[in-house]
């Protein structure tokens, strides 16, 4: 096979940060993309419809002329929100949910949960208004090793949540373990995950062997081949409850080449062509549409494109560097070489 088209895809798990980086990082996702969930961890987060629909405007002031990108806005879930903010977010079609990270599991999470228990008023509006929670699914307590706070989190967070609010729609996101596979499968139609390209590529030898490779760190962190492999199987499966996500997550150079480097890869320059390679790899490209195009509309209620985006079987290599208004910045599968490329 030379060429490819499949339905516009969407990014059901994006960073695109803010201010000058914009300029850098809308154009990336939005000249592939069609829709896309951008993530509130900017620094203070966004918490709320008002700030939510700033932010939403500094992004579409750097969408390319012709693009047809429509950010989906996730508001960031603290221990202070209330029953009247998930009404407000339940009535603005530019949002698409609030997102949960238990404060200090990832970057710029400070501001997030600290007692999930405690929001059980918000859960049970959520689950009523059909107002999606996405997940960032890991424990953060010193006592757990950092290789088990997705399966930790899962049994002692998700499972208990999912059965005081059977009814709430959960996106458990970015998953890298066989037991997130497990326990979404476990879980009905209102239960899915998304998945990243570098948890489909990539376990923790590539981030380990050989010397400490700080692009493939990102969190939660790449886990053992056997939690790869049963990504691998989950998104070929055909199963909608696995779809695309690919949390790119940009950090400068300085920051990720660092004594203490910052958790993140960022894929969007290579996004789209990522997924192909990986699903050439095991010999299912014919199940990409559905997994980049298809399930994630299906899930959250949203139309399937329409429009098509083609991909050609050449070969290129992914830069080295991109230069942004923060410096330059490694992206992942920096200098790699990729088959398929978007036609633009
Ligand atoms: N995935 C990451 O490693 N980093 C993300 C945060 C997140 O999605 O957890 C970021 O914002 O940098
Ligand atoms: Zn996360
Ligand atoms: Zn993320």
């Amino acid at each position: 096979m030379q060429q490819l088209s499949l339905p516009r895809p969407d990014d059901w798990h994006l960073h695109l940060r803010d201010n000058e980086l914009l300029a850098t990082t809308v154009p990336a996702s939005a000249s592939v993309f069609g829709r896309a969930v951008i993530m509130p961890n900017l620094v203070p987060p966004v918490t709320d419809a008002q700030q939510a629909m700033a932010y939403r405007e500094r992004i579409m002031a750097e969408v390319p002329a012709g693009a047809d990108f429509q950010p989906l806005m996730a508001l960031y879930l603290t221990q202070q929100t209330s029953r009247v903010q998930v009404e407000e977010a339940a009535a603005d079609e530019n949002i698409i949910g609030f997102k949960l990270y238990p404060s200090g599991a990832t970057t710029n999470s400070a501001a997030g949960v600290t007692d999930i228990e405690a929001l059980d008023h918000v859960f049970a509006a959520m689950a009523e208004l059909k107002v999606p929670l996405l997940v960032h699914g890991e424990v953060t307590t010193a006592d757990i090793d950092i290789f088990d706070r997705e399966k930790v989190f899962i049994d002692t967070k998700l499972r208990p949540l999912m059965e005081r609010h059977p009814q709430l729609k959960l996106i458990l996101e970015h998953i890298t373990t066989s037991d997130a596979v497990a326990f979404v499968e476990s879980m009905g139609a209102n239960v899915a995950a998304t998945i990243t390209p570098q948890h489909l590529l990539m376990n923790r030898n590539d981030l380990l062997v050989g010397g400490v490779r700080p692009h493939n760190y990102c969190l939660p962190i790449l886990k053992r081949r056997e939690h790869q492999l049963a990504l691998q199987k989950a998104a070929v499966s055909g199963s909608p409850k696995f779809f695309l996500g690919t949390d790119s997550a940009p950090h400068a150079q300085s920051k990720k080449e660092a004594a203490c480097g910052c958790a993140g890869c960022y894929s969007a320059p290579a996004a789209l062509e990522l997924y192909a390679e990986f699903f050439e790899r095991m010999d299912a490209l014919d199940k990409l549409a559905d997994f980049a195009s298809h399930f994630g509309a299906d899930f959250y209620g949203y139309p399937r494109a329409t429009e098509t985006v083609t991909l050609r079987r050449e070969p290129w290599q992914v830069a080295a560097t991109i230069d942004t208004a923060v410096g330059p910045m490694v992206p992942y599968w920096a200098n790699e070489t990729l088959n398929w490329q978007v036609e633009k």
